[in-house]
């Protein structure tokens, strides 16, 4: 311990309103300072393309230039206005259910959660690294994406596999895009003019990452992501749900490495597998071309949509409403339309009219008469972030001990 812990770090100024939120990607490094005092967008920023050609060399590097940047719009790290910085980190285990001060020893935990995100976890540990030097006196907060994925049932949770094994190796679903999920269920409670205690909702949140959440009463009791973000949905380059016999037959048959088979589900795969494009909008125009490929990938896509949400409407029993949110769902209508035709079945009735009008705030696509509304929600996870690290750094937990 080199004495850096922050959990005595003292309460902020009154006019230390300002929270830089970090989110290391694998290959991005994304960060917004908001006030707040009326929780407004000061910065947001965007350093991509790590350790690629063209780009910064690593993650170190990224925050650098990230730093440098809000110095330059006279933002710098060095205000006495920055109150606290709030770290994503994607995977908090069993032990990290709710945010954290981070501490030497939380940063340790998290170090040791690496090989369930060895792509996301490094990244956020150097994030926190870097913050923490520049700002040793400010508390810093780690929000895990897995926290509000840990109400999940054990029906739900285990894998259907030998359990000494499991427990040795801390297999179970522990979920992932939870902050968005808290977040977007929330906000369609609301929406919906409802207590979030009253109200059953599908989540999908389509992005680059991919998952899908039933959420009864504010409390999630099923999500489609696992161990690791690869599992459930398809994704832009990920491969979600497949056999796991795919992965025996490929390192029996094809000789490919444990590596090599990563490679392929986490980068070559999903739309980009399918049709060499993870961008959904080119994805559209090519389909618009009558490209049968990136139709195939479409089909997919959407397939493994309505399986969730069938499989989750069981899960949940009632459904209130089935959000989509991300940049996927909140933009694209198509994916909207064609994942929810012809489910009036189970009470789910479009209005193609309301769900192709662009807009950008929270929104119902579904017909007055839909029993189950249908949504459009815009996440913000940096808006969450933020709100979860102020909480903290205004008022810490006491100390144990
Ligand atoms: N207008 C649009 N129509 C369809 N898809 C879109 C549109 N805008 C963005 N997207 C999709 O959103 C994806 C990125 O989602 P986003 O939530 O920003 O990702 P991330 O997981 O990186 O936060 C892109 O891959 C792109 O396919
Ligand atoms: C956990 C995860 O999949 O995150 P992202 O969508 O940012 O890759
Ligand atoms: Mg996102």
């Amino acid at each position: 311990m080199n004495g850096r812990a922050t959990t005595g770090a003292a309460r902020p100024a009154a006019d230390a309103t300002r929270v830089l939120v970090l989110n290391s990607g694998s290959s991005s490094v994304k960060y917004q300072l908001l006030d707040m005092a009326d929780e407004s967008r000061l910065a947001s920023g965007l350093v991509e393309r790590i350790g690629e050609e063209g780009g910064v060399a690593d993650h170190t590097a990224a925050l650098d230039r990230a730093a440098r940047e809000l110095k330059d719009r006279g933002l710098g790290l060095d205000s006495p206005r920055l109150a606290a910085i709030g770290h994503r980190v994607v995977h908090g285990g069993t032990r990290f259910t709710a945010p954290t001060l981070i501490t030497d020893e939380v940063v340790e935990e998290i170090r040791r959660l690496v090989p369930l995100a060895p792509l996301h976890n490094p990244a956020n540990i150097t994030g926190i690294t870097v913050a923490r030097e520049l700002r040793p006196d400010l508390p810093q907060v780690a929000v895990f994406d897995t926290a509000f994925h840990s109400t999940v049932p054990e029906a739900a949770a285990r894998y259907a596999i030998d359990t000494e094994t499991a427990d040795r190796y801390g297999i179970r679903r522990y979920g992932f895009h939870g902050t968005s999920h808290a977040f977007v269920s929330a906000a369609t409670a609301e929406l919906l003019g409802r207590a979030p205690a009253e109200v059953n909702v599908i989540v999908l949140h389509l992005g680059n990452g991919a998952s899908a959440s039933a959420v009864r009463g504010g409390v999630c009791v099923d999500t489609s992501m696992g161990l690791t973000p690869l599992e459930g949905l398809v994704m832009g380059t990920r491969s979600g749900d497949v056999d796991p016999g795919v992965l025996l037959h490929l390192e029996r048959e094809a000789g490919m490495s444990t590596d090599e088979v990563d490679r392929l589900l986490n980068k070559r795969s999903g739309l980009l597998g399918l049709c060499g494009d993870n961008d959904m909008r080119e994805i559209g125009r090519r389909m618009a071309e009558g490209d049968a490929a990136a139709q195939l990938a479409f089909d997919v896509y959407v397939h493994r949509l309505r399986r969730y949400v069938g499989a989750f409407t069981a899960v949940l029993g009632r459904v209130d409403a089935v959000v989509f949110t991300a940049g996927v769902g909140e933009n694209s209508a198509a994916v909207r339309e064609a994942a929810l035709r012809g489910l009036e079945p189970l009470g789910i009735e479009m209005d193609s009219v309301r769900n192709a009008v662009r807009a950008s705030g929270p929104r119902l696509v579904s017909a007055p008469s839909s029993r189950v509304a249908v949504a459009v929600v815009p996440t913000d996870e940096e808006l969450a972030i933020a709100r979860d690290t102020y909480a903290l750094a205004l008022h810490p937990p006491q100390e144990v001990g």
